[in-house]
């Protein structure tokens, strides 16, 4: 308890918020601003007499929030950065620095000075962040004579306001005060005998009340309870002892009131509740019961239940009728009949699925969607600009029968969170039904309930699960629908999305037609080819093409990182993964068209950051006693529940603790030797295509796969055996016929050219020809490997290499006419991706260059072709192997 203490001219000062610190009183607070920080760590923590505080009250918290606010339990924090002298309550802190004006605050002009107990700093990992937690002890009253500032925190001139011993001795003579103490002491021993009643305290707070002067006493006890600010504060202003103690005897005893009213709502409560449990109880041993005898009344209330659940669902009235039709039949079945269950879940079906329950729609903010889709997503200027058409024509016309999007394009590029994004932009739920591997017809249709196990079609189902009748609805991969005997899934499709036929949509499993016209369909696809022309014919198709390394590296930087970042609980104060790395990673570790492969390398990074902060303590915490806790009173309070609780003080802080606290973590910087630690050693490097082609035999092709596009090399080689020609590799028809066309136009033209080393060794019709394609996983179809295949075959008879850095893409007739092929965009970009600096195209797919991005077209030198004698031409070091023959 806080002996008599001598005060310094100059304290230090704390402000709290709507809070008042009594002497006498605990309280312990958190330290989070920069300015009470800094307090601490000047007034405190680094000073070895561990100085007192002044604590302060300030008014209100919202004449303050322009200052740092801090600490819990309401208190407050400022800085002012000059001197000023009090009036009245008022601190006016305007031109701080010099700089803005700020609020003036009020401060009250009468605090409590006080000693820390225990204190203890934090530094939070990874931000680095000291925080503070000090207990306090108020010590005794102190006036402000003058303000001034100390670096970030104000410390004010005082003067103490505590009588002297002699002065109190005469008070406590004065009969008047002798009067008070009695009544306040009788007041304080009923709250007390109610306290002891509650909980045992061992007769620690009456030793309190033998030892403790009044005039303290009254402190202590007002500030154990829950009071308003002004009453608090009318207590601090409360300096005369006779007023403090009549102050303090009327806030006990309304304490008091107040528990003995508590008390009794306690009594009441008490008994309606444990009334209200033993009914619960009891009902539940009565169901077990009933369960144990095979007693069913519960399925008739199931029922009845069930019932009022199809009320409310609001179904269309022939939808209705045929529900109670089937739930009469339900309720005449017995629950152990074949069919009961199968009935019954149907029924619950019809009653959960939204017939006209419609989630809210927002009013369409074009604007704030353009906003939404610029923060989901980087570029696709074209895309987002057709998406807010869409949008803006929904909003002029909400049920126009606008065209169904399809995003086409490969993996990863974001055609699922451009769909969210535009349901987030309506304001409507989102549901994905994911359609790859789709056979059998019943999964969009559903099963007839005639069949053991049916179930709803996939689209009931997810309109089941979403809740409501209008959400966006994101049907994923429509390309990966395939028809086999079990029926067509494309064509149940058709139907669902014809705007003139959805409205009544025929599930078989429900049976009753469910209108889909409230929702917004949206359909991506990988590629175009596979999905059946009339369902085609129903989308818009929106394509959207791979990245190049530019545009991949800021998607990485501005929307990648940070998502990883914060799904791993980390933030760049941690880890930091530079510009110049990202570029490795998407160079050596990713040759993909989309973003998601990089996404997944960068999560591994912040993967295994995450195992080093998660080895490192969370955080430093250094604690220590500043003065020790002597006192058996402050032991009494403190076991009494006070407003404080006491921390365990851990021993033996060792020097090398303290200085770590002071030390904050520096973030990971991910480097080349991390890289590789991480993610292992490069798996792709620009030399790939200048290994393979190192040998007569191979050309290099861009084709396009599932993927988006991609390089492809063909090797050809020829063996003894009857001219036959062998394919190997993962290749559909169209390939096969355009390797045969390639083998045939090649030995027409040697034959033509009578060309002699071809001839006099008789490679055309002696030898077996085997062409393979080495990526046997890919599958290859399409026709753009024409022109590939021939120069690989006339790398391979004329014994002269490939150029390294030449791809080429195009189909070719027999009569050696280079046709053109689609996908140019996807293959340059793929080409780019490989490091590759030439391509040769048919002449007639050079306009669709316009579609390539400039950055990409700089780095490439295109070559076109009318005719494949132009294509070798290109293709080999001093031009086509047989100028000199065509020559002649
Ligand atoms: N332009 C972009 N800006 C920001 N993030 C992107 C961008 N493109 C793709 N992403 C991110 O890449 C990830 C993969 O995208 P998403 O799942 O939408 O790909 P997808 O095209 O639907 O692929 P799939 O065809 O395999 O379904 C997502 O996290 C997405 O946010």
């Amino acid at each position: 308890m806080a002996e008599s203490v001598e005060l310094p001219g100059r304290l230090a000062i704390l402000p709290f918020s709507n809070k008042v610190l009594l002497p006498g009183a605990f309280i312990r607070i958190r330290c989070t601003s920069l300015s009470s920080v800094k307090l601490m760590e000047q007034e405190l923590w680094q000073r070895e007499d561990r100085g007192l505080i002044g604590i302060l009250p300030v008014r209100d918290a919202a004449e303050t929030t322009s200052m740092d606010s801090m600490l819990s339990q309401g208190a407050g924090s400022e800085s002012g950065e000059r001197s000023s002298k009090v009036q009245g309550s008022t601190f006016d802190t305007h031109n701080v620095d010099g700089k803005i004006p700020r609020e003036v605050i009020h401060w009250h002009n009468r605090g409590v000075a006080a000693r820390a107990l225990h204190l203890s700093r934090e530094v939070e990992k990874p931000s680095g962040t000291v925080t503070y937690v000090v207990v306090l002890e108020g010590l005794c009253r102190f006036s402000i004579e003058e303000f001034s500032t100390r670096g970030p925190y104000c410390t004010a001139k005082i003067s103490p306001l505590e009588m002297t011993k002699a002065e109190m001795d005469q008070v406590e003579q004065d009969p008047e005060f002798v009067t008070l103490s009695r009544q306040f002491k009788a007041t304080a021993m009923e709250l007390i005998s109610i306290l002891e009643r509650k909980q045992t305290t061992g007769g620690r707070i009456n030793v309190l009340l033998e030892t403790l002067p009044f005039h303290k006493l009254a402190d202590i006890f007002v500030a154990s309870f829950e009071m308003s600010f002004e009453e608090q504060l009318s207590m601090l202003d409360s300096l005369d002892p006779k007023a403090r103690l009549s102050k303090a005897t009327e806030l006990v005893d309304r304490h008091l009131q107040s528990i003995r009213v508590a008390e009794k709502i306690t009594q009441k409560v008490e008994g309606q509740l444990s009334k209200s449990q033993k009914e619960y109880l009891l009902r539940q041993q009565m169901r077990a019961i009933k369960e144990e005898l095979g007693d069913n009344e519960d399925d008739e209330d199931d029922l009845a239940s069930l019932e009022r659940k199809m009320q409310n669902a609001r179904m269309p009235s022939n939808v209705w009728k045929h529900a109670q039709r089937e739930l009469r039949r339900l309720k005449k079945m017995q629950p152990q009949q074949p069919g009961y269950n199968s009935s019954r879940v149907y029924l619950e079906l019809l009653a959960d699925l939204p017939w006209r329950k419609a989630g809210e729609e927002q009013e369409l903010d074009l604007k704030a969607a353009k906003d939404q889709l610029d923060c989901d997503h980087y570029g696709l200027m074209k895309v987002k600009q057709r998406i807010i058409e869409y949008l803006a024509v929904r909003k002029l016309k909400p049920d126009a029968r606008g065209p169904i999007l399809c995003f086409v394009g490969p993996p990863g590029v974001g055609k699922t969170s451009l769909a969210s994004s535009i349901a987030s932009a309506l304001g409507r739920k989102f549901i994905r039904i994911s359609l790859g591997g789709v056979k059998d017809e019943a999964d969009i249709r559903g099963h007839r309930r005639t069949y053991i196990g049916s179930m709803p079609g996939r689209l009931i189902d997810g309109l089941k699960r979403v809740g409501v009748c209008n959400p966006v609805m994101l049907l994923d991969e429509i390309d990966k629908t395939c028809s086999d005997v079990r029926g067509d899934p494309a064509s149940a499709l058709l139907e669902v999305l014809d705007p003139e036929q959805n409205k009544s949509f025929n599930d078989h499993y429900l049976n009753v037609p469910f209108d889909l016209s409230d929702v917004i369909f949206v359909a991506t696809a990988n590629r175009m080819q596979p999905i059946p022309p009339p369902l085609l014919d129903r989308m818009e198709v929106i394509e959207l093409p791979g990245y190049t390394h530019e545009e991949k590296l800021r998607i990485a930087m501005q929307y990648l990182i940070p998502r990883v970042l914060d799904q791993h609980g980390l933030s760049s104060a941690f880890l930091q993964i530079p510009e110049d790395m990202v570029k490795l990673v998407i160079q050596r570790y990713t040759r993909e068209a989309g973003v998601r492969s990089l996404e997944r390398k960068l999560a591994a990074l912040a993967r295994a950051a995450a195992v080093r902060v998660a080895e490192q303590e969370q955080a430093v915490s250094v604690s220590r006693d500043v003065h020790k806790l002597t006192s058996p009173l402050l032991e009494n309070r403190l076991a009494e529940g006070a407003e404080m609780e006491m921390e365990v003080i851990p021993m033996g802080v060792s020097n090398y603790e303290i200085s770590n606290a002071f030390r904050t973590a520096s973030p990971l910087v991910v480097d080349e030797a991390m890289l590789e630690k991480i993610l292992g050693p490069p798996r792709f490097d620009d030399r790939e295509a200048a290994d393979c082609v190192a040998t007569p035999g191979v050309s290099v092709g861009l084709v396009w796969t599932n993927f988006g596009g991609e390089v492809q090399f063909v090797e050809a080689t020829s063996v003894v055996g009857n001219g036959e020609l062998h394919l190997t590799g993962q290749l559909g028809d169209v390939i096969k016929e355009s390797a045969q066309i390639a083998l045939t136009w090649v030995r027409t033209r040697v034959a033509d050219l009578k060309l002699a080393a071809a001839v006099e060794t008789n490679l055309l019709q002696g030898r077996d020809v085997h062409i393979h394609f080495p990526a046997g996983a890919v599958p290859k179809d399409g026709p753009s490997a024409g022109v590939t295949l021939v120069t690989a075959l006339v790398s391979l008879f004329s014994e002269r290499c490939v150029r390294a850095d030449t791809a080429m893409t195009g189909e070719m007739t027999l009569r050696g006419l280079v046709l053109p092929v689609g996908g140019i965009k996807d293959k340059v970009l793929a080409a780019h991706r490989y490091g590759i600096k030439r391509v040769i195209l048919p002449e007639r797919n050079f306009k669709d260059l316009v579609e390539v991005p400039a950055a990409v077209l700089s780095t490439l030198e295109i070559l076109v072709a009318k005719r494949m004698e132009d294509v070798l031409e290109h293709a080999f070091d001093g031009g086509c192997p047989w100028r000199q023959h065509s020559k002649l």
